[in-house]
Order: C-alpha cells, then structure tokens, then sequence
C-alpha cells in the first residue's frame, strides 16, 4: 500500500516548554483574534467535518483554558444550531480569555448540565459526539474525585455506545510532554476517538498510552509562526523521515552488501537466531552466519544460512548481531565478552542487554567498544540496563531511552508502543509511528535485530538503520494485519518475507 505522507511541519514533537514559548509569542504579538478564538475555530470545523448536520453534543470543560476552549466551542456550536450540553469543573480565577469564552457560553443556549448528572447514568447517554476540554497542557497532577468519575463514565459510555470523542488539545489526564496517564495505574484519561491538537505536535499523542487514548491525531498550527529560537526535540518516524538506501552498483557481488553474524543460541533457543539470521538474509545482508551457543540446528529452509558453533566462529569483519536466544549463562557471558571485545558494529538485543546490565566486567569491556552499536531493549530489558523500574521507564519513554543513550553511548531502540529512537549526544529523539499490537509476540525482537543487522552490513550509520528497521518492521506488521495475517496470531516468521517487500518498496520509491 502507498507510504502515507504527513507534511514534514506536522512531524516536528514540541515538550509543553516549547509550546507554552509559542503561545507567550503570539501573545506578545497582540494579535485581533486570540489564540483561544482560534482554538475553538479549529474545533468548530472539525465537528462540522464530522457531523455536518446539527446533533446533540456533550461538552466537557475544565478549570483552565483548555476548558475556556471548550467553553468558546460550546458557544459557537450553539449558535449553529447544534443541541448542546456543557459539564463544567470550574476552580480558582479564570484567565481574561477563559473569561470572554464562558461569558459567551451563557449567553448561548448551550445547557449546563453537572458532572454527577452523568456520572449517575447507568444506562444510555443521548449524545451524538462528546468534546473533551477538561484539562490541556497545564495537568500538573493526577486526575481525581468527581473529575476521574466524569472520565470514567465518559470512556464507559463512548465505547459501549461507540459516541466519537474529541479531546482538544490531549486527551484529559494524559502527560503532552510523555505520553503516560498521569498517575499510572492510580490515573485515569478519556481515551478519544480524535485528538485535535494545537501549535504544534506533542510526542505524549504518540508514545506509550498514547496509542490507546489519543485516536486520530490531527494538528492546527492555529496559525502561529514558530519563532527561530523554539526548537522541536524530536520528530516523527515515518515515510518522509526515512534514510535512503545506498544505491546497488551494477557490479556488485556478495561481498559488497557485507557479513552477519548471528550470536545466540542457548540449549532450547536455536529458533531466535534462526528468525533473526533469516531477516538478515531477507533484507539484503551478503552472507549471514547463524552462530549457535548450544542448540546447533540447521535451517533446512534456508540452506543459505551457515549455522555454526558460536565458539569455533572466527570473527572478521561482519556486523554482529548479539543476544537472540543467547541465554545467561557463563559461556554466554564468555562468548558475549569476545564479541564486544572485537570492536564490529554491534547490535545488543535480548540476553546480551540481560548480561550487561548484570555484568559490570561487560559494561566497562563497553566502554571501550567504539565501534558503532545499536542496543533494543523492550522496556523491562531498559529497567534492569537502567537499575530503574519498568514503571518509571514507561512514565517517561524519551528520558528512559535518552538516558540510555548517553549511558552506553549507544544508538537506542527503546521497544514497545511508539518505539522512541536516540542517540548519544543530545541530538534529537525519534518516536516511530508503523506497528501494532500483533507485534506483541515472541520472536519479532529478534526479526528486528536481524534486520539493523543487515542494515548495517550495508552501509547505513547506526542511527540511519535504527530508523529504517524500526519503521520496515512495524510497516510489515501493518501491511499484514490489512491483508488479515493479524493482529490475531501472526508470527514473527510471517514479518520477514513482508519486510522484504517493505524494503524493496522503499528503495523503488526513492529511486522515482
Ligand atoms: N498553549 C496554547 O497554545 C494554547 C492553549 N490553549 C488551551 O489552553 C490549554 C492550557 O491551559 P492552562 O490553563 O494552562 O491549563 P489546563 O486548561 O490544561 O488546566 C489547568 C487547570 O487545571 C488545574 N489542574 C491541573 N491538573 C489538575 C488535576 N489533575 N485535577 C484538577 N485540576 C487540575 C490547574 O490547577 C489549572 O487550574 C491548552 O491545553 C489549550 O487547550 C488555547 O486556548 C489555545 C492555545
Ligand atoms: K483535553
């Protein structure tokens, strides 16, 4: 299927620091129409996109200016005839154009209804589309009380009676800067159908809870222009960010597109290097050495493999692809501790991050590795590389794999929803947008080193084929799960042929 293309100012991810500079600019620009004005615009023509003849609409507003947002739409569809109900959570001093939206508010004939009016509904809620504005950027804390009641009478009602939500801005109780329910397990947010964002793009609509709660994501600019000196830290992965492949010369041969090696294979494992080595093999590397701890096992299907004892492989030049099955033990650590002492371009996947992050012998070994490297841990394989919990990595993807970065001056795929890519040196972090939950089986990790591998054995930088592998892999599984081979119950065996072809594709585009 056609890459879809996002224009390339939408793929730029602003931290709240960035966008709250933006909105103090166009401020201090004085403009005739606020922003807030603008804000409630842009809404207005999404409701009407989405249900261009009047309906019944439940509007819910918050303390702040997310919720004079809210307020301003609920007038402006009023007067277009639309039915509209407001459930306000009003606290503390409004700001004047909070003020302005609410004093339009009551002057519409948009009802206000209480939050314990909806809470206290068991049964059918009469509404045809519901905006979120409870609260915006400025959520400082977790969502409680009769708030966390509203959400969750809101989420249970929109999904049993499938009532689209927007959420202006972000979906209320979810962190813009991070993407995590605030308060974890103890939080709660409204999980939207469509999240119509303002100024810029926020990388929390595109990480971690994110994929669950923000629905279709769609940026106004609010027609603000972004000063010079407000930076974006990171950007999109996809179609329109993608390193090129380099280009086949005519008179190549097996040797120009380089060597894999595929180290792992405990006792019961073999399976992990032979996904692996096979990806390999698929995407384009030259030769590819399937190196086995243990369980040596010959992969009939592919004969092109050489499966051999890890031990008795005498490393060259070959890009080497640790960790995929390699199992804990004190000859993997051994094995491990070569490997890296050569100094190849490395990826470290599964157990090689296991050992590390156990083996302080191996971490400094590390630091003297200079080559490039690549590491891909799942968020529980970061924890234990960081000594912090899994919970305190996914309340902050960015800063887990950032920090990761710098620690093991490493390219880093830190796995999972919106996988986040970056690299030592502060330079700026990526968050990936192919993939889906059919990806959440075994054996698909090792697919993805094997393919960084086979990037990497042909020219691409680490980061380079971080990126690509990451967006292929997660393509595929999209690609598959649009022909019905997922989510349910692909395998990490189907992923390969269709990374080819993903990659294939990638390269004719680049070639037009
Ligand atoms: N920045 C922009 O580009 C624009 C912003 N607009 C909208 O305004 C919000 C940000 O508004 P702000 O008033 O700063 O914050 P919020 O509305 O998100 O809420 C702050 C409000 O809520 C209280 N609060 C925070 N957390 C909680 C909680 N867990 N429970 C209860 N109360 C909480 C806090 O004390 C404040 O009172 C932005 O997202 C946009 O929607 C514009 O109008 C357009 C431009
Ligand atoms: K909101």
């Amino acid at each position: 299927m056609p890459y879809p293309l996002i224009p390339a100012a939408h793929l730029r991810l602003y931290p709240v620091s960035a966008i709250r500079a933006m909105e103090q600019a166009s401020d201090n620009q004085q403009a005739p129409v606020s922003l807030m004005e603008r804000a409630a615009a842009a809404a207005m023509r999404l409701v009407t996109t989405l249900m261009p003849e009047p309906g019944a609409v439940l509007i819910l507003a918050g303390p702040g200016d997310n919720g004079g947002d809210a307020a301003l739409l609920a007038a402006m569809l009023a007067s277009a005839g639309y039915s509209v109900d407001i459930c306000a959570l009003l606290s503390g001093a409004l700001s004047a154009d909070s003020q302005a939206s609410w004093q339009r508010c009551s002057h519409s004939s948009a009802r206000r209804i209480q939050a314990e009016q909806l809470t206290a509904v068991h049964g059918y809620f009469p509404y045809q589309l519901i905006i979120d504005g409870l609260f915006g950027i400025g959520l400082s804390r977790p969502v409680s009380g009769l708030a966390a009641d509203l959400i969750r009478a809101v989420n249970r009602a929109s999904e049993l009676q499938r009532i689209p939500v927007i959420a202006l801005d972000i979906p209320s109780g979810l962190s813009a800067d991070t993407g995590a329910v605030v308060g974890g397990t103890q939080g709660i947010a409204i999980r939207a159908s469509h999240t119509l964002s303002f100024l810029g793009n926020k990388p929390g609509l595109h990480t971690a809870d994110a994929k669950d709660y923000a629905g279709h994501v769609i940026i106004d600019f609010l027609e603000a222009s972004v000063s010079a000196d407000v930076r974006e830290t990171g950007v999109l992965n996809c179609a329109n960010t993608l390193p090129a492949m380099p280009k086949r010369a005519g008179n190549s041969h097996k040797g120009s597109f380089g060597d894999v090696l595929i180290a792992g294979g405990a006792a019961g494992m073999s399976g992990a290097v032979l996904l692996a080595a096979r990806t390999a093999l698929f995407s384009g590397a030259g030769r590819v050495y399937a190196g086995m701890l243990e369980a040596i096992a010959t992969d009939y299907l592919h004969p092109e493999l050489m499966c051999r004892p890890l031990q008795q492989h005498v490393l060259q030049k070959e890009i080497i692809v640790a960790g995929p099955g390699l199992g804990q033990s004190d000859s993997a650590a051994t094995e491990l501790a070569r490997l890296i002492a050569a100094n190849h371009t490395m990826v470290l996947d599964a157990d090689a991050l296991n050992l590390l992050a156990q083996q302080t012998p191996l971490q400094s070994a590390l630091q003297q590795h200079t080559a490039e490297k690549i590491l891909t841990p799942h968020p529980l394989e970061a924890a234990r590389l960081l000594n912090w919990t899994v919970a305190e990595v996914q309340a902050d993807r960015i800063a887990a794999a950032s920090e990761l970065a710098h620690r093991y001056q490493s390219v880093i795929i830190l796995k999972g929803a919106g996988s986040v890519l970056c690299q030592p040196g502060n330079a700026q972090y990526r968050i990936n947008t192919s993939g889906n939950p059919a990806l959440a089986t075994g054996g698909t990790g090792d697919v993805l080193a094997g393919l960084c591998g086979a990037l990497l054995a042909q020219g691409l930088t680490a980061w380079d084929a971080a990126c690509l592998a990451c967006w292929l892999h997660g393509t595929a599984a999209d690609d598959l799960c649009l022909n019905g081979t997922g989510p349910v119950g692909l395998t990490a065996s189907e992923l390969i042929p269709a990374i080819r072809r993903a990659l294939n594709q990638h390269i004719a585009l680049g070639q037009l």
